[in-house]
């Protein structure tokens, strides 16, 4: 991996244009140039190799984790896999998916939304410390306190779900069917250290669980068993099981 991205940065350096920046690459590189002269810099390589590894593992860990939540779950409730698609041939067709497509399609949001409620892949967070002496429902807290601020404590509250213990996409939709926006959904966590990835996430997970239930009808072997217990992981994966992906013709 480490070799894979300094590789990938000798190649951009040779090429590196500063007036046709193309990444965050491209701009760290130009940042190290005009701080060339400073010591210390921050933006020397072994900075930007930490950058794009944290980045790469930040991102693919967690949203192919979410996503096999995700295949699971649609293996588990058949019927809730046939109201996404559904929704995808209505509103997408044969047309390959879009971002704009998801505010026309607010069931699929929600079912996205309940496999990232329901799958809780960071339970405990980051661990974080308070920057000032804190109050907090009595308790007193002195700066530095060591904090495990816990996801699942939210996303598994009944006072904001319904049924938290269940996968219940119900969670995020009004009465008529409209997606309904939950305060209480905090599978990114919340305040100034919450995932920088959140929008990018969002989106990845949109395009690749409607690209694959446009496409596929994702099936349990036959007489298999589904279970929902979640192993152990990095991130809270869920216990492989075998998958059928049926072709929808
Ligand atoms: C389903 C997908 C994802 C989930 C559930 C998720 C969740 C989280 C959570 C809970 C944190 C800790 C926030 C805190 O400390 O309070 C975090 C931090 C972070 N995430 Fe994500 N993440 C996802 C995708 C991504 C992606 C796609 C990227 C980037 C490409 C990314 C990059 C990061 C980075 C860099 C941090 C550290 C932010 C900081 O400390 O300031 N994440 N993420």
């Amino acid at each position: 991996m480490r070799q894979f991205v300094t590789g990938t940065f000798t190649k951009y350096k040779d090429q590196l244009d500063a007036n046709d920046q193309r990444n965050l690459i491209d701009a760290f590189f130009i940042k190290q140039q005009e701080e060339k002269s400073k010591s210390p810099t921050y933006f020397h390589d072994k900075n930007l190799t930490a950058v794009i590894t944290n980045l790469f593992s930040a991102g693919m860990e967690t949203t192919s984790t979410t996503l096999r939540w995700g295949l699971l779950l649609m293996m588990k409730y058949p019927e809730i896999q046939k109201d996404v698609q559904k929704e995808i041939d209505k509103v997408i067709g044969c047309a390959v998916p879009q971002t704009e497509h998801r505010k026309e399609m607010p069931y699929t949001d929600a079912v996205i939304h309940e496999i990232q409620r329901f799958g809780n892949i960071v339970p405990s967070n980051i661990p974080h410390a308070t920057t000032q002496d804190v109050t907090f429902k009595g308790y007193f807290l002195p700066k530095g306190t060591y904090v495990i601020p816990l996801l699942t404590s939210i996303l598994r509250d009944e006072d904001h779900f319904e049924k938290p213990d269940e996968f219940y996409p119900q969670h995020f939709l009004d009465s008529k069917g409209n997606f309904l926006k939950k305060e209480a959904f905090l599978p990114f966590s919340a305040g100034k250290r919450s995932c920088v990835g959140e929008n990018l996430a969002k989106m990845e997970l949109f395009l690749f669980f409607t690209r694959l239930l446009q496409n596929f009808t994702f099936q349990a072997p036959h007489g298999a068993k589904l279970d929902l217990t979640p192993a152990v992981g990095f991130t809270t994966p869920p216990m492989s099981h075998d998958m059928c992906a049926v072709p929808r013709t």
